[in-house]
């Protein structure tokens, strides 16, 4: 399976920004072996959509409400992602969590109601400073797997160290080796053989100098990338770091 490389672009640009943004990352993608992605804002969607037609990069929203329609003033329903042109998308980003009180029982009712619409969820999971360094971070890890992920599963896991994000402070290669290899582990005891074929995404502070190292590490699937995926250029170098099997 070829890796996925998903650039959140959190509440950046306004729509010519997306489109040029997301013209600028089609037109460099002739030749990358690694599956490409983006996701704009919800506002965004449908115009990076047009703008990706015909290319090979897909396009996916960054969180969706875990009912199909209804009274909810100010959300997104999964449905209406997928009928702008989304195939996946993001569920239970840190920031979420945090900012939202995302709990890991609503984001696997959103995810739920992903699949159920036709989109990939991509499902984050991650540990806070203080939880690393208490020790924690596997039990935390293991924990939001075990809630946020329904039975069966027919998503993508990102593995975003919380004080790894926008800090510039990157995961070491054997963090990554030991969380990623943990994940894995708890993905096969959670879901049998299955566990076995779910991407596994590294995100926090990914930029073109340390791609490649981070994506060579077993288990890596692929990498969410925030900051650096606001810039096609560097976007695209990660992408052409990523191994393609
Ligand atoms: O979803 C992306 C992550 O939050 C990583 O963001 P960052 O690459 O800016 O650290």
């Amino acid at each position: 399976m070829p890796q996925l490389i998903a650039g959140n672009w959190k509440m950046h640009c306004l729509t010519a920004d997306a489109i040029a943004l997301a013209e600028a990352v089609a037109a460099g993608a002739a030749g990358i072996t690694a599956e490409l992605l983006v996701c704009p804002t919800a506002l965004h969607v449908a115009a990076v959509a047009k703008a990706l037609a015909g290319s090979p990069v897909a396009v996916g929203g960054q969180d969706c409400h875990q009912t199909p329609q209804g009274a909810h003033t100010g959300d997104i329903a999964a449905p209406m992602l997928r009928d702008a042109g989304a195939s996946y998308v993001i569920l239970g980003h840190s920031e979420r969590r945090q900012n939202h009180d995302e709990t890991d029982e609503l984001i696997r009712e959103k995810t739920i109601a992903a699949v159920e619409a036709g989109l990939t969820p991509i499902v984050c999971v991650g540990e806070t400073l203080d939880q690393r360094t208490g020790g924690q971070e596997t039990e935390v890890v293991g924990w939001q797997i075990a809630g946020s992920l329904p039975k069966p599963f027919a998503g993508v896991v990102a593995y975003e160290p919380v004080w790894a994000i926008g800090t510039g402070k990157t995961a070491t290669e054997q963090d990554v080796a030991t969380m990623h290899a943990f994940i894995r582990e708890e993905l096969v005891r959670q879901f049998g053989e299955d566990g076995h074929g779910i991407r596994i995404l590294y995100g926090g502070s990914v930029k073109a100098s340390n791609a490649a190292a981070l994506l060579a590490v077993p288990h890596v699937g692929g990498a969410l990338v925030g900051g650096a995926s606001l810039k096609a250029d560097e976007f695209l170098t990660i992408a052409r770091a990523a191994r393609s099997g």
